[in-house]
């Protein structure tokens, strides 16, 4: 069975064998990972068409942003900022020009003195109806906008996001076209500063800016009106709510979950290969060195990762497909479901992005000494990723903004009393008027593989914490502290009720995915066994949510690590199928250590060797080493 062990050949015969060790990984498949592949991209004729334009990722950036294939660009964010809150008259005029890179635009909400709180942001539009223009300023240093990406060397138009200021009064933040290099030679246009705000942690391929606008003028069209506008005589129209213009920020939150959770996959896909490979120390000292996924450490470690990466693909589909739903309605300006849009859209995003950022670190530090290489692939995708905890929304404002909804869910449950309380709340948040469960049913082990029961646990706990956070709002407000002081004083517990309900919503998005798999039952059973295991490593992360009110007791908590446990196991047997179905290429990958073949070791050699250091000289032997030697020499 599987094929000779390899030389070490400073030739590719290595490149064209699959190691043994990963090979027999792939002997036994309990289901087809073809079909689970398909089941990922959402059919067949996606996968067909993805592993098409895959191979056509060489081709330049415009054929492949014309496609529409860029899914969270910076191009993009544009676009999809103008589809928003654009008229109909205005994206047909920019769109083309964006599609057709006639103009190159960014998007300009970020200030060098705020990023989040909008109400705060200082640039100012003011409308001059003798002319019918707006005069974008940058009043103060902390006004200069600073971080939009592709300003700092590309942009020719950004979509300014200032304070409107019409007939004497400030209207709050609008989105204005801002033309701000020439389209003849690129130069800065008057009254516009522009340039680069300097070196990242990392998207350095990304030229992040500044500008500072001097009395810019922009004529009346420029100013995006979907949900209001400015007559010539200056008169202001309302046509949105106070939050429409947040809503490029939604659709931006739903747009960038794929690329995270890519990250995340693609770190589980690099850790858990290596992990079958890597032979480390004995399990039997009859035995020879145990592959590292054989140790119950490393699968407690790489497992739930994987788990967490399939939990949240499924997770973004059905957010895509309640985007889907609300957002056409709230462009025609019905608002009913905007609410609980920005509170799916920011949690999802919050937890998204945390927890693929903490797994892609632990399958980094997984892989120890070769994790911490470049030449794994690793370390860049925990720098890449660790910027989308922050980007379009930083994380813990997110999270309040959840916790906002939820309180204001529960005081509207408590305000109508009876069965019209459950019918009125968001699907999302039903659960807070569900009949009380005072504790968990489970006598054994095994019924902590039951979805219907973990489900309620976790809608058990987020109902508990919302409640608690309500009534700590109250007892400070009975003290005598006004409504903010004893919001912010409770927002520790806002923050837990807010993390709870994100998790909540992933467990149940899972299970019902899985439920819509019956005709499937290999790939079912497959995807079972990460839905639990994502789900018990929840709870047992967060045991004392469990425990706080009796709700689960110490055996029960036993109980479920019993399931865990053995959950750990069966998945083991399936992880590098798992993993495959992903379907990414080692081109996609660049790791050493994630390749199909397995050829570890080989090709971090031939990488080492073919890295610049090794191939461009050794200019410190001529500048420092043999100076050195020599003064030694002349010593002697
Ligand atoms: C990624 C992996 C690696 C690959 C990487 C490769 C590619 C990399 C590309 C990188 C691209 C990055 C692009 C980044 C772009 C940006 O970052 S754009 C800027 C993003 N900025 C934000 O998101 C700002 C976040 N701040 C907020 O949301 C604020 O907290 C606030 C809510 C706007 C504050 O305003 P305020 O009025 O004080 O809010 P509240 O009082 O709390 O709420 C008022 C009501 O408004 C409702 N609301 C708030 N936000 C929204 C919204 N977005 N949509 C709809 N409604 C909203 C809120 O619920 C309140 O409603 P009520 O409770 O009914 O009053
Ligand atoms: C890689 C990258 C790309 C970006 N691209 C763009 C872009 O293209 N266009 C653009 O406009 N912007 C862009 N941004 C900016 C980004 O949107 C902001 O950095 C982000 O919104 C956070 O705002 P801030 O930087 O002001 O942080 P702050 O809000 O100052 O956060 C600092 C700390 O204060 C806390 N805090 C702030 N407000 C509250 C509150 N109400 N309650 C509790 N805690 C609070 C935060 O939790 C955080 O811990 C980018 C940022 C990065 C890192």
């Amino acid at each position: 069975m599987g094929s000779p062990v390899h030389r070490v050949s400073m030739g590719d015969t290595w490149s064209r064998q699959v190691h043994p060790d990963i090979e027999s990984e792939r002997y036994k498949q309990s289901f087809d990972v073809e079909r689970l592949t398909n089941i990922l991209d959402g059919g067949a004729q996606n996968t067909a068409l993805r592993r098409k334009v895959g191979c056509s990722t060489t081709a330049s950036l415009p054929h492949r942003a014309l496609s529409g294939n860029l899914a969270f660009s910076l191009h993009n964010i544009f676009l999809k900022a103008l589809r928003s809150l654009g008229s109909e008259e205005q994206i047909a005029k920019w769109v083309p020009l964006c599609h057709r890179f006639q103009i190159i635009a960014t998007y300009a909400q970020t200030e060098l003195g705020h990023g989040t709180y909008l109400p705060g942001l200082e640039t100012e539009a003011t409308y001059d109806a003798a002319t019918q223009e707006f005069v974008v300023h940058s009043p103060t240093m902390t006004a200069t906008k600073w971080w939009p990406g592709d300003l700092g060397q590309s942009a020719t138009h950004a979509l300014v996001q200032a304070q409107l200021i019409c007939s004497g009064a400030r209207q709050g933040m609008h989105a204005f076209i801002v033309p701000i290099r020439s389209l003849q030679d690129h130069s800065p246009l008057p009254g516009i500063t522009v340039g680069n705000i300097g070196p990242k942690m990392d998207l350095n391929h990304i030229d992040n800016g500044f500008l500072r606008l001097d009395h810019v003028r922009v004529p009346r069209e420029n100013m995006l009106s979907r949900f209001a506008q400015v007559l010539p005589d200056g008169t202001y129209i309302k046509l949105g709510t106070a939050q429409s213009n947040y809503l490029s920020m939604v659709v931006m939150r739903v747009e960038m979950l794929s690329d995270v959770i890519c990250t995340l996959q693609k770190a589980c896909v690099i850790a858990i290969r290596y992990s079958v490979i890597r032979r480390q120390s004995r399990l039997r000292p009859s035995e020879p060195e145990a592959k590292i996924l054989d140790h119950q450490t490393q699968q407690q470690k790489l497992l739930p990762q994987l788990a967490t990466a399939y939990a949240f693909h499924f997770l973004a589909r059905s957010l895509l497909e309640f985007f889907h739903r609300s957002h056409d309605a709230i462009l025609d300006r019905d608002f009913s479901l905007l609410p609980e849009l920005h509170a799916l859209g920011a949690g999802t995003k919050a937890m998204v992005s945390d927890f693929c950022t903490h797994g892609a670190e632990l399958c980094r530090r997984a892989c120890g000494g070769h994790g911490y290489s470049k030449l794994s692939g690793l370390p860049s995708l925990v720098t890449k990723v660790t910027a989308s905890c922050t980007f379009e929304g930083e994380n813990t404002v997110l999270y309040l903004q959840v916790a906002r909804f939820l309180v204001k869910s529960y005081q509207q449950a408590q305000a109508s009393s009876g069965p019209t309380s459950q019918r009125s709340l968001p699907q999302s948040v039903a659960y807070l008027t569900a009949p009380y469960l005072a504790k968990c049913p489970a006598q054994r082990a095994a019924d902590f593989l039951h979805p219907e029961l973990y489900t309620k646990a976790w809608a058990h706990v987020a109902a508990r914490l919302t409640k608690d956070s309500v009534h700590h709002i109250q007892i400070l407000m009975r003290s005598g502290a006004d409504e903010h002081e004893a919001w912010n004083r409770t927002t520790v517990i806002h923050l837990q009720a807010a993390k709870a309900h994100c998790y909540y919503v992933a467990v149940k998005s899972f299970t019902e995915a899985l439920e819509k798999l019956e005709s499937e039952p290999a790939v079912q059973q497959a995807l079972k066994r990460l839905c639990d295991l994502y789900a018990l490593h929840g709870i047992l992360t967060n045991a004392g949510d469990f425990l706080h009110d009796g709700f689960l007791s110490g055996a029960q908590i036993d109980m479920a690590r019993t399931a865990y446990l053995d959950l750990l196991l069966l998945v083991r047997k399936d992880a590098i199928l798992l993993t495959d179905a992903f379907d990414f290429t080692d081109q996609s990958l660049n790791s050493a250590l994630g390749c199909y073949d397995g050829n570890v070791y080989e090709r971090l050699f031939h990488w080492a060797q073919e890295s610049p250091s090794n191939t461009q000289g050794n200019p410190a032997y001529e500048k420092y080493i043999r100076p050195l030697l020599q003064s030694w020499k002349s010593k002697l």
